[in-house]
């Protein structure tokens, strides 16, 4: 689904007059209607519009208009509707206007009796800082909330004060239990401080057309989208159909980041997973990874080239290659890697298994110059924050503010990679200035060797013929949907996932790609 931003709306908005006679009003209409339907999905089937308290905060501009059309949808299905003007200080219960007392008097009893308070204040025609009287306004409502966790807050389109390109928010601005946006999700939910405030997203549909499509190159990955791009599997079909995935993971400090790997990229269904390990290292795999198969490589000390050379002729056949977790960061295996990326840049495109590098294949790379040069064609990285940082000469990267953004796509295209930048919103950029973001986030996920599993789901779906953009992309979608079943199964929250937890969900993550709407 598009991202877009305020210009980006705004252009769409205006095509829809011009080519399709969808003035503002008709588009209210749609969008006050679906907001209303949205809002009653959701209430069910623990509640019921009949006798529900709803007070809606108007503003001035269109978005006030999206709320006085989704009020009067609720109130013809039964709901109980308030409504506070703010520019003219009106407040209307029940279809009376309510001028017996001052109005403050009887608004503050109206946000002490709702069940429900709709913000459709501003939305993306917020031009400044929010007045005192309307951050008055919203602190009285915050107030009430943290006395009464049942009052439930929903938002048109988005929070007020919070600014839709960028994710800043106003003082004022309230968090929200659900936004309901209007045609697409806006570029400042995804980022940070924004992301705290919008709560659960739903996006409501305003009858735009299907031919105008907004010109924006970001999406936001969706369950239904990753269900298409999940590879098919036939009946008359036998592991090779499914690819192989070889694996240069893990030492002696750090055995576990290979069996995580080789286990996911197994768990999203490639055909045969190898481990490239020394026989030092093989009893802890054989005894704890009956599935897997070994390339033996010579141990850390031997020479490099030899144990590249062992590397590189157990490589035919195999689909795709993860270099990374776990693997140290010595002189020795840098050459290793080294000599293995000018292998792979030497074979045709149907011959070279499709490279992912992550964590210490990260380090290593980062410390040669000009180190992107070396890699072969479509390549996926996927480093956190601190790698990124030391990948781009040590600036420093943000976790979860807009400026990643920027950065991924500036260095996807420099750097002529698939980057992944993870993070508290994982996005992916393609070299040719595509950028995905992952919406869905799951704190459990901030825990060692959740990387790992990460890097072998996209190995795995790699394998099985996924291009490397939109293998990244389900993988991390399927990675914080498997987290969710950890939390829902093992009835934990956001604390005390381990890395390993996730694997036997994430098959069931697979068939539950549709688990929400979007
Ligand atoms: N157009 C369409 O086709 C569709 C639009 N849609 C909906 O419309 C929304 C955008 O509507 P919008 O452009 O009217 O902006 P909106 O956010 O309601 O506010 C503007 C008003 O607020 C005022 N104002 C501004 N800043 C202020 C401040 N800090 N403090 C106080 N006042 C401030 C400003 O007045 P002025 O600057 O002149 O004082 C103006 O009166 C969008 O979010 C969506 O909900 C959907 O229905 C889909 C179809
Ligand atoms: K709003």
């Amino acid at each position: 689904m598009h991202i877009v931003t305020i210009s980006e709306m705004k252009t769409l908005e205006a095509q829809a007059e011009q080519q399709y006679g969808l003035t503002s009003p008709i588009l209210m209409q749609n969008a006050g209607k679906s907001a209303a339907d949205l809002f009653e999905a959701n209430l069910l089937p623990t509640y019921s519009l009949k006798g529900l308290k709803v007070l809606f905060l108007i503003g001035p501009g269109n978005n006030g208009g999206d709320g006085l059309v989704m009020a009067e949808h609720l109130k013809n299905a039964g709901a109980l509707i308030s409504l506070y003007h703010w520019k003219e200080q009106k407040l209307i219960v029940q279809g009376k206007h309510q001028q017996d007392q001052p109005v403050h008097e009887l608004l503050t009893t109206q946000i002490k009796d709702a069940d429900y308070i709709i913000d459709a204040l501003l939305g993306t025609g917020r031009s400044r800082p929010l007045p005192d009287d309307m951050r008055a306004l919203l602190a009285l409502v915050k107030e009430e909330r943290s006395r009464r966790e049942s009052l439930g807050l929903v938002a048109i389109d988005l929070p007020t004060g919070l600014n839709a390109d960028t994710g800043e928010v106003d003082p004022g601005s309230i968090a929200v239990d659900t936004t309901i946006t209007l045609a697409y999700p806006k570029l400042g939910f995804f980022f940070f401080p924004g992301r705290d405030y919008i709560g659960d997203l739903e996006v409501g549909d305003i009858g735009l057309p299907d031919a105008l499509e907004p010109s924006s190159h970001t999406e936001m990955i969706t369950g239904q989208q990753v269900h298409k791009l999940l590879p098919e599997r036939p009946l008359n079909s036998n592991k090779g159909t499914f690819g192989k995935v070889m694996l240069l993971c893990g030492s002696l400090p750090y055995p576990g980041s290979a069996f995580l790997a080789g286990n996911s990229a197994a768990r999203v269904g490639a055909g045969l997973i190898t481990l490239a390990v020394t026989e030092k290292m093989l009893p802890f795999y054989a005894s704890s990874f009956h599935e897997a198969t070994f390339a033996i490589l010579p141990e850390e000390d031997a020479e490099s080239f030899e144990r590249a050379k062992a590397l590189i002729e157990k490589l035919e056949g195999y689909k795709a290659l993860l270099i990374g977790p776990g693997l140290g960061q010595s002189a020795n295996t840098r050459e290793v890697i080294l000599q293995v990326l000018e292998h792979l840049r030497s074979l045709p495109d149907d011959k070279r298994p499709h490279l992912v590098i992550d964590a210490d294949g990260l380090n290593n790379l980062s410390a040669l110059e000009r180190w992107w040069t070396l890699l072969p064609k479509d390549t996926v990285i996927t480093p956190h924050p601190g790698e990124m940082g030391r990948l781009s000469e040590g600036i420093k990267v943000s976790g979860g503010n807009i400026e990643r953004l920027e950065l991924a796509r500036k260095k996807a295209q420099e750097w002529q990679v698939n980057l992944l930048l993870k993070g508290s919103c994982t996005l992916i950029a393609n070299p040719t200035g595509n950028t995905r973001i992952n919406w869905w986030g799951n704190p459990a996920l901030a825990t060692a060797g959740t990387g790992d599993v990460l890097a072998g789901m996209i190995s795995g779906f790699l394998a099985q013929g996924m291009s490397p953009f939109d293998a990244a992309s389900a993988a991390v979608y399927l990675h914080t949907a498997a987290a969710d079943l950890v939390n829902e199964h093992m009835n934990i929250e956001r604390a005390g996932l381990l890395a390993s937890d996730l694997l036997p969900y994430i098959p069931m993550s697979l068939v539950n790609t549709t688990y929400s709407e979007l």
